[in-house]
């Protein structure tokens, strides 16, 4: 599978957000989007998401376009994990997680036995099975990601969005679920795409790495290629040392202290 931007540009109102925005992103491949405060990437993931439709240019999967799909099936094909994951009604957290079924589940129907069985197995795997009857609106921040974590894998689409999915969880919760990401993008051939604030964690997970700053492309490619103390400079405006780092196999930045 190929998921393809071309030349996309959007505005809320006046002043572009996202400009003339071109790449593509292949199956089994983890990317992810770095880049500073109001930079463009919600609004990009929301734009592959088709939650937003751009002004110009559009968004392909396989050369079909995203905006020529029905919301069902856009949403078996791409399922987001956003940054804003407040649910103010009390659903319950297996109620939550069912959500993710929804778009296999025809309507007036009961969810099978199959829908059932997911749900309760992702439950189990995103360690949220003891909540499964508490209120969603009940639980603290890492607890309802991880809960809107496995309705986006219980989607079970072939494109993963995830904006700062792992903001609230501690690191051994973190850990875990960059392991269950890893292994979809592995195992089923899946295209992950996650912005991160953490430098180090999206150079150690990521296969591929995109810069954005003011809208724009800063540097796409390799991750190993793109994190280099000259890209966080212009993106970031910050000095840094990048070194490669063998714990990890990969390569880590360092920042001085004044
Ligand atoms: N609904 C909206 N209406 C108007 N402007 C918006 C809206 N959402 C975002 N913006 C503006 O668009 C710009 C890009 O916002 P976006 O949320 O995409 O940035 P971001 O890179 O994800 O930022 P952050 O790292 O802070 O999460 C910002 O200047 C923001 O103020």
């Amino acid at each position: 599978m190929k998921l393809t931007l071309n030349d996309l540009c959007f505005a809320y109102d006046r002043d572009r957000i996202i400009k003339n925005i071109s790449c593509s992103f292949v199956s089994g491949s983890f990317y992810s989007i770095l880049g500073p405060n109001g930079s463009g990437k919600t609004t990009l993931l929301d734009l592959i998401s088709g939650f937003l439709k751009p002004d110009t240019g559009y968004i392909d999967i396989d050369q079909a376009p995203v905006l020529s799909l029905s919301k069902k099936d856009i949403s078996k094909k791409i399922a987001l994990v956003s940054q804003d994951h407040t649910i103010n009604f009390p659903f319950s957290v297996k109620d939550v997680v069912m959500m993710g079924r929804h778009p296999y589940i025809p309507r007036f129907s009961h969810p099978s036995y199959n829908d059932v069985e997911q749900v309760e197995a992702m439950m189990q795997v995103c360690g949220i099975h003891h909540l499964h009857d508490r209120k969603i609106n009940e639980l603290s921040g890492g607890e309802r990601q991880r809960c809107v974590f496995a309705r986006a894998l219980c989607q079970d689409t072939p494109i993963l969005l995830l904006d700062e999915a792992f903001s609230n969880m501690d690191i051994n919760h973190t850990l875990h679920m960059l392991q269950l990401v890893k292994q979809s993008v592995k195992e089923k051939n899946k295209i992950v795409i996650s912005v991160f604030h953490d430098l180090n964690l999206a150079s150690t997970w990521s296969d591929s790495l995109l810069m954005l700053k003011n809208g724009k492309i800063s540097a796409f490619g390799n991750s190993q290629d793109v994190l280099t103390q000259e890209t966080i400079k212009e993106v970031f405006d910050v000095a840094s040392i990048v070194e490669f780092n063998a714990h990890v196999q990969a390569k880590q930045v360092y920042y001085p202290s004044i």
